[in-house]
């Protein structure tokens, strides 16, 4: 997952490979609330892992319900007819699918409880749902604004007789979950009598209705269903637990795959995008998504949990279209209309104004940033994209603290302009899908400009490797330390036995090429042994001095150099990195710093490793490896002409990073919109 303040996504021509998607949210939380009312325990499969889950988690846990977590499986121990804890204050975030069911349940539950969640949650309408439970006799105070959380469920002495024998009431054309609340919580009160739920006014995103009704009947509760208008929950309901249930993927997920099969062109070799864990027989409405981007133009085919998207038509077909059935995944229509041949029109979705943000506003405003013209009304939104290339713009996308506008806008990377896109606090995405980007970036590649790279080369311990760390985690980009390459290499051929020199270059060469080198999580792995401290040796700095003046040894590490640069972006440190691994980087920084300051760094870091060593010794030492980088035949240390020169000696890491930054941003074409 992304937690920098924004994420560049490079220009990006064409896609394919197959997506895992995560579980869905909606999917998920019903479940986990439905467990823990149920008697048993129910293993839950492919749950998703997100902020929104946790918050119900961790809401079910302080109720008291067992939640274990082992290979990948959920399992909920449900309350039954055991009494939750009596009093609790719960925190919701910004997670309405925890919020909204959760009030139903422990009204219906007794006990004392204030819910609260994040600043938008307290925007969040939920008047209709505590007007209903207030209709049945339940206790329930605003603590801030009317009509709005914070709330107060003041039944300390237990649920108070309850008016059931006439329907409940409640508004289904603000937000379905009011009435999938009460779907689920009511069969805690059909005890001797029916309960019965009028829906007032029309009902809208009746999918996500039919799917509280599939996990319902799942759970034991057979509701009958009276044309979307009445609800009977029968006498005698009781939630049983099934044993065990998967959860679908997201259709909502599914969505930003299903568009960038069809806009992206097919990678080399590959016929479009495949999408695992949501088919064409889900319960979930937003699937009928895919009709969307068929009559956009995608060519899209599938099994049961399985699709294929490929582009056909193009530039895609402008639509005109009504869609109230697929509240959240319309939103990613809002992009595919940026390629669409004339005026999309998004009809009926006024509900788009109370979800993470006012979605209508949000995308109207943001899709205006990138060139396109944007029209708003209170239910609609109209978009002509921009009319030439050129007329596209660089943009910062601004999220919203909103998962579906930071994932839906990543698209619009693929534009003609070659343009690269900024998505602010791309962590946004953690609501519903932790590793969208990461999904994403496996499965794209990237436009003719390429993925950006900065280099970072200078001599020893001038601060490059702490420097370059530093920005591609500012940045979240991958980082290249070659260095470590040549220690590496210097280690094994001290393990093989070797002698560093000319008369072993094409053994130690071959070693290199061969190595099982691995990088993880900022350790240095080889052959599966961890060799991080190993390499980082005084001596093993010479032994990678010596290694690197070998040309074949040079020759032989060059793919694995370049295979570093892999989407979104890469930080490479070292000595050649701007002269030769990659002479076109749009950034190169030489670092430098005097020899008496890198030597008391390099005493500093000693010391520090508990080695106390003289500071002439260690200044003799490193302007030995200097020379010896410097005047070697191939690729010797030394600035790229169209290097920037950063002298840190008088500056501390943190004012190094922010100039290598400042100027990475002067490079890039959004930093003056942004700032402006
Ligand atoms: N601007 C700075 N001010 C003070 N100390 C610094 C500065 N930059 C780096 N250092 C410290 O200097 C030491 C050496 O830095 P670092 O290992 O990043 O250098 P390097 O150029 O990558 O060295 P090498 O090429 O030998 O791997 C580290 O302990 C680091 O914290
Ligand atoms: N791109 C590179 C990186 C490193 N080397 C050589 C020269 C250095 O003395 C040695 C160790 O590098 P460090 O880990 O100290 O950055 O490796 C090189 O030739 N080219």
């Amino acid at each position: 997952m992304y937690s920098t303040a924004f994420l560049d996504i490079p220009a990006l021509a064409s896609a394919g490979g197959s997506v895992q998607l995560p579980g869905s949210k909606s999917i998920s939380n019903r479940v986990l609330l439905l467990a823990a009312l149920s008697s048993g325990t129910t293993a839950v499969h492919d749950l998703l892992d997100s902020d929104d889950t946790r918050v119900m988690l961790d809401a079910l846990r302080a109720l008291g319900c067992q939640v274990a977590l082992a290979e990948g499986t959920t399992r909920i121990t449900g309350l039954g007819d055991a009494r939750p804890a009596a009093a609790l204050s719960l925190f919701m975030g910004n997670a309405g699918t925890a919020m909204r069911p959760l009030t139903a349940a422990l009204a219906l539950l007794g006990g004392d409880y204030t819910l609260d969640g994040v600043a938008r949650m307290r925007e969040r309408p939920i008047g209709d749902l505590v007007d209903a439970l207030r209709q049945l006799g339940c206790h329930i105070d605003y603590l801030g604004t009317e009509g709005f959380p914070p709330l107060r469920i003041a039944q300390g002495a237990g649920v108070p007789a309850l008016a059931l024998d006439r329907p409940v009431r409640v508004r289904g054309d603000v937000s379905s979950q009011f009435l999938t609340a009460l779907l689920m919580a009511l069969p805690l009160a059909a005890k001797s009598q029916d309960v019965v739920i009028e829906v007032v006014g029309e009902l809208i995103s009746k999918p996500y209705i039919a799917i509280t009704l599939a996990l319902l009947a799942r759970f034991g509760i057979a509701v009958t269903n009276e044309n979307w208008q009445r609800f009977r929950i029968p006498a005698g309901s009781r939630y049983q637990s099934p044993g065990s249930i998967h959860v679908e993927a997201d259709a909502s997920s599914a969505s930003y795959f299903i568009a960038l099969g069809a806009i992206a062109a097919s990678a080399r070799g590959q016929k479009g995008i495949e999408i695992h864990g949501v088919g064409l027989n889900s319960i979930q409405g937003d699937i009928r998504f895919i009709e969307a981007a068929q009559a956009m133009g995608a060519q899209v085919s599938g099994g049961p949990n399985w699709l294929r998207v490929e582009r056909s038509t193009w530039p895609l077909k402008a639509i005109d279209l009504d869609c109230n059935h697929i509240p959240d995944a319309a939103m990613t229509l809002a992009v595919m209309a940026l390629y669409a041949d004339g005026t999309t029109v998004l009809r009926n979705i006024a509900s788009w104004r109370v979800k993470e943000t006012d979605r209508i506003a949000a995308m109207a405003t943001e899709l205006r940033k990138l060139g396109a013209t944007t029209e708003e009304g209170p239910d609609f939104l109209r978009i002509t994209p921009p009319a030439t290339a050129q007329a596209w713009r660089a943009a910062s996308i601004h999220t919203y603290d909103d998962h579906r506008v930071a994932m839906c806008f990543s698209l619009a990377a693929f534009n003609p302009a070659g343009l690269p896109v900024r998505i602010e606090d791309p962590r946004c995405v953690a609501k519903t899908f932790p590793d969208y980007f990461e999904t994403l970036f496996a499965v794209v590649q990237p436009a003719s400009t390429g993925v950006p790279v900065i280099c970072i080369d200078g001599p020893t311990a001038s601060g490059k490797g702490t420097v370059a760390a530093k920005v591609a985690q500012a940045l979240g980009y991958h980082l290249l330390d070659s260095g470590s390459i040549y220690r590496a290499t210097g280690l094994a051929a001290r393990q093989a036995g070797l002698a560093i020199g000319a008369e072993h270059a094409e053994a130690i060469a071959d070693l290199a090429r061969t190595m099982a080198l691995r990088f993880d999580a900022g350790r240095v792995l080889l052959a599966g042994v961890d060799v991080s401290d190993a390499i980082r040796t005084e001596q093993a700095g010479m032994d990678a001095s010596l290694v690197s003046a070998l040309p074949q040894v040079r020759t032989a590490v060059v793919a694995l150099q370049l295979g570093f640069r892999t989407l979104p972006g890469l930080v490479a440190d070292g000595r050649d990195m701007g002269t030769v691994i990659f002479p076109a980087a749009p950034l190169k920084v030489y670092l430098t710093a005097s020899a008496a300051c890198r030597a008391e760094r390099r005493r500093q870091q000693l010391l520090a490793r508990g080695i106390n060593a003289k500071i002439a010794d260690l200044r003799a030492d490193l302007e030995a490896r200097d020379a010896r980088d410097m005047n070697r035949s191939v690729a010797p240390l030394k600035s790229a002409q169209d290097a920037l020169l950063l002298d840190n000696s008088e500056l501390t890491i943190e004012q190094a990073v922010a100039q290598v930054l400042a100027w990475w941003q002067q490079r890039q074409p959004f930093a003056r919109s942004a700032a402006g």
